[in-house]
């Protein structure tokens, strides 16, 4: 067989001895040792598929037929690319060489390609090895020669699909087979039988066309062909004509050869029976390989040969006939063509043929020939790429690959999306989105993560590397994400302005999906990535503060000075307040938060202004904190000690981002505002009223113009001295919530229990109310005392301890005032009767 013995001298073809690299150890011929391995296998696999039967048996041996047709063309091609290969090869060492010299370390990776060419030359023996040793190993573990036979039938299966997918030429055909009987019975036709066949025909089904031929020949009346046998002829036509009694006679030994051939392709067909116990895994393997739907019985009408099959039921009923008339039904000498018998020897060599089923560990060895093959190719191949990355400039590379995807791309069925990192100068909100979108999907097919933690963040951020790719499924599609990272040289101007490269990495995201579904995944699956990473985002938001304010030069750099994650645990559950307050401000924080329409509807920017005020340590800072937890909003910490102009101010503002708290903490002292109306002494001097942060420049950043660049904004101010802030500033739309941080009430001291102590009651705790109603307190206070004490008894003795001590404080105090009072009546009373006097 030709190919075979290309296919054999492809190993020895060229076999050059190897180059030396950089003067040491002699290395492999990289392309022309794997080419030739490949070869090698590739035979192997043939002369094994040929022995087999079933559809993979019949497809091996018809292409081994058309490459025997085209032998020579196949070795010169053989011939010419391994020579080709073997001229590469010589480059490839001869840059290996000048690689090593330039850069020794480089040794170790070619020794490292070099292992691997070593390893792709012996391929072809361990396989060897490895199928002889393969049957000991299926029978050593339980269950996997049953899932081994179930797998090969299915492939048998697909194959069998496969082979007849599309065959658009399948037809039924009516082969009416005329049979004359001689003697008493006189001339009668047989029954007309239908018969199926695919235009893949086997040599029987040939047959059965040329007998049809013939047949229909007689019956027609048409001209036989030379073939044909005139005595044949003659029968035929009489029998087409049923006018007279044929004297075609069938020999004995070839009815009884038909006889046998009839009862053998009623014997189901089965595979080898294996030798083993008949409880065994094995054996059950067998009966159930036997039962299978995909079998290739020829009794079997999804089989290949079922369809075969059907056309030996035609000749069936012609034996059936010919029995009843052995038996005595009809003592006529019963005839037959010569044809018939011919097919009937035939078709007895071709069910024997069939019947020999090929061993499971035949069948088995030759799959694995084939994954080794697959396994080798794309050994080679990555080989090829990486070889080819060195040698092919990036460019070029890049070049020829979208010229490539081009033309694929235009036979594919399926489209790509490619979702960069920057759109132009700004970042790709689309990218991010599906950033976050795909950590929610990565699942076991990915083989790289990228894993790192964020310093003060609690939990890892894990992400795919590049390369990677993760399948989704959205409302029936199929969709297919790759993380592509390109690295591109970008021209600069170094800093002494000379020209050189900067490596520059550009992300992307590719997405593919089938050609139909574009717009489903423009108009749902896209926004749905994007409304579920915003949901995400909302998930994981960690609250950050940032400190805003100009702290270098004057109009020179300041900005947002900087930021950190928000690690303060104020909740609303953890204040220390009163309820009804407390549920009032939670209300009011949820409306504004869900009334984005409404503030459209209206016409008003979506802010909301907050004014906090009490005495010191009442909480006003944890409030504010508690809010941005419960929001989820960054805060923007204003000093505004640190501007010197309203300029400043306003820039300061553009910089913050939507959905954020800005605080201005204690502003009653944080800078003296002049009066808005009340001009004072730079008030005669535009210039210098210009470069000043003023009153109306914190009005109009709260309320006016500014303020409305930015949507979903709380602006808070706390103070301690409400009466000294500019009633301008307190106004509704300003400050649109006071919220007044009171002393320490007897249900904040109970949240302040709970939280510090971990009690809900206490023996201690009327004592401490009634306490509670004669002194004020600060929650902080309260706290500091409950802190002093791990001990809860203890912790509860040093609050009533300090309690009782402000009481005889403030008593102390009310005496001193009153007895100043008394002091001060007794000497007006004096003076009044002095001055009577
Ligand atoms: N209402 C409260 N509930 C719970 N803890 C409080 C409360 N008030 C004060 N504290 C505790 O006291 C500490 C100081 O409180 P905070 O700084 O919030 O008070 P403040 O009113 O902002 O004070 P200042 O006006 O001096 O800035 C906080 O760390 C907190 O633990």
């Amino acid at each position: 067989m030709l190919p075979v013995k290309v296919m054999k001298s492809g190993i020895s073809l060229l076999n050059l001895e190897p180059t030396t690299a950089a003067g040491t150890m002699p290395r492999r011929r990289p392309l022309h040792t794997c080419g030739a391995a490949f070869l090698a296998i590739a035979h192997k696999a043939i002369i094994r598929v040929q022995d087999l039967d079933g559809p993979l048996g019949t497809t091996a041996r018809r292409a081994i037929v058309f490459l025997n047709s085209v032998f020579p063309f196949v070795y010169n091609m053989l011939y010419h690319w391994l020579a080709l290969l073997s001229i590469m090869d010589d480059h490839i060492l001869n840059v290996e060489s000048m690689v090593e010299v330039v850069f020794p370390p480089s040794k170790h990776l070619f020794d490292k390609i070099d292992g691997l060419v070593c390893s792709a030359e012996i391929l072809p023996e361990q396989l060897d090895d490895f199928l002889k040793k393969f049957p000991l190993m299926v029978h050593q573990f339980p269950f996997l020669d049953w899932v081994l036979v179930r797998l090969i039938s299915w492939l048998n299966f697909l194959l069998s699909i496969l082979t007849h997918w599309g065959s658009k030429n399948t037809r039924v055909k009516e082969i009416t087979v005329d049979v004359h009987c001689n003697g008493t019975h006189g001339c009668r036709s047989e029954p007309e039988v239908k018969t199926a066949y695919s235009p893949v025909k086997s040599s029987a089904t040939q047959q059965a066309d040329s007998l049809e031929a013939k047949a229909n020949a007689a019956r027609n009346h048409i001209e036989p062909s030379n073939a044909v046998p005139s005595s044949v002829q003659e029968k035929a036509n009489a029998a087409g004509n049923h006018k007279e009694p044929s004297n075609i006679v069938v020999p004995e030994d070839i009815r009884k050869s038909v006889k046998r051939l009839h009862s053998l392709k009623n014997r189901p067909k089965s595979l080898e029976e294996p030798h083993c116990a008949a409880d065994s895994p094995m054996y059950s393997t067998y009966k159930s390989a036997n039962s299978s739907p995909v079998s290739d019985s020829p009794h079997d009408e999804f089989s290949p040969y079922g369809q075969m099959a059907k056309s030996d039921w035609s000749y069936k009923e012609m034996l059936k006939k010919g029995k009843k008339e052995e038996d005595g039904e009809g003592k006529d000498d019963n005839t037959l063509p010569e044809s018939l018998e011919a097919f009937a020897n035939d078709e007895k060599a071709e069910i024997a043929e069939k019947d020999k089923m090929p061993s499971t560990t035949a069948v088995l060895s030759t799959y694995t020939t084939f994954a080794a093959s697959a396994v080798l190719v794309r050994t080679v191949i990555s080989e090829v790429q990486n070889i080819s990355n060195q040698l092919v400039p990036k460019g070029l590379q890049e070049k020829i690959m979208s010229k490539l995807g081009f033309l694929m791309g235009n036979l594919s069925s399926t489209m790509c999306i490619v979702i960069d990192e920057m759109n132009g100068f700004s970042n790709n909100e689309l990218f991010e989105a599906a950033e976050l979108y795909l950590r929610t999907r990565i699942n076991t097919s990915v083989r790289q993560l990228k894993v790192s933690k964020v310093p003060r963040e609690k939990n890892l951020s894990v992400t795919i590397n590049k390369g990677e790719e993760i399948i989704d499924n959205f409302d029936g599609m199929l969709l297919k994400w790759k993380f592509v990272c390109m690295e591109t040289q970008k021209p600069i101007f170094d800093t002494e302005n000379n020209f050189t490269n900067e490596i520059v990495e550009r992300k992307s995201f590719e997405l593919r999906f089938e050609k139909k579904f574009k717009d489903k995944v423009l108009d749902s699956y896209l926004p749905f990535v994007l409304e579920r990473s915003k949901a995400i985002k909302e998930e994981k938001k960690v609250v950050r503060i940032h400190a805003l304010g100009y702290y270098g030069e004057v109009d020179g750099g300041g900005g947002p000075w900087g930021s950190v994650n928000l690690d303060h645990p104020s909740t609303f559950d953890t204040l220390a307040m009163d309820p009804t307050l407390k549920q009032e401000l939670i209300e009011d924080l949820n409306r504004f938060v869900r009334r984005r329409h409404f503030y459209k509807r209206v016409g008003k920017a979506w802010k909301r202004g907050y004014l906090l005020y009490g005495p010191p340590g009442t909480g006003k800072s944890s409030l504010v904190a508690a809010m941005a937890n419960y929001l989820k909003f960054h805060i923007y910490d204003l000093e505004l000690a640190s501007l010197h102009s309203n300029a400043e101010l306003r820039r300061l503002l553009v910089m913050t981002k939507n959905r954020s708290i800005l605080v201005i903490e204690d502003i009653d002292c944080s800078i003296d505002l002049e009066n808005r109306e009340d001009g004072d002494e730079y008030s005669a001097n535009p210039m210098i009223k210009k470069n000043q942060l003023t009153l109306s420049g914190l009005l109009n950043f709260i309320d006016g113009l500014w303020s409305s660049c930015g949507d979903e904004r709380i602006i808070v101010l706390t103070t301690n001295h409400k009466d000294r802030l500019d009633p301008a500033l307190l106004r509704p739309g300003r400050m649109d919530m006071h919220i007044h941080m009171s002393y320490c009430t007897f249900s904040g001291f109970k949240i302040l229990a709970s939280n510090y102590l971990g009690i809900k009651r206490h023996w201690r705790f009327n004592e401490i109310e009634t306490l509670m109603e004669e002194v004020e307190v600060t929650p902080a206070e309260v706290a500091e005392e409950m802190m002093k004490s791990e001990d809860v008894d203890a912790a509860m003795e040093k609050v009533v301890k300090f309690l009782c001590k402000k009481r005889s404080e403030c008593v102390g105090k009310r005496d001193s005032v009153e007895g100043g009072r008394d002091e001060k009546k007794v000497i007006g009373k004096k003076r009044k009767a002095r001055s009577r006097g």
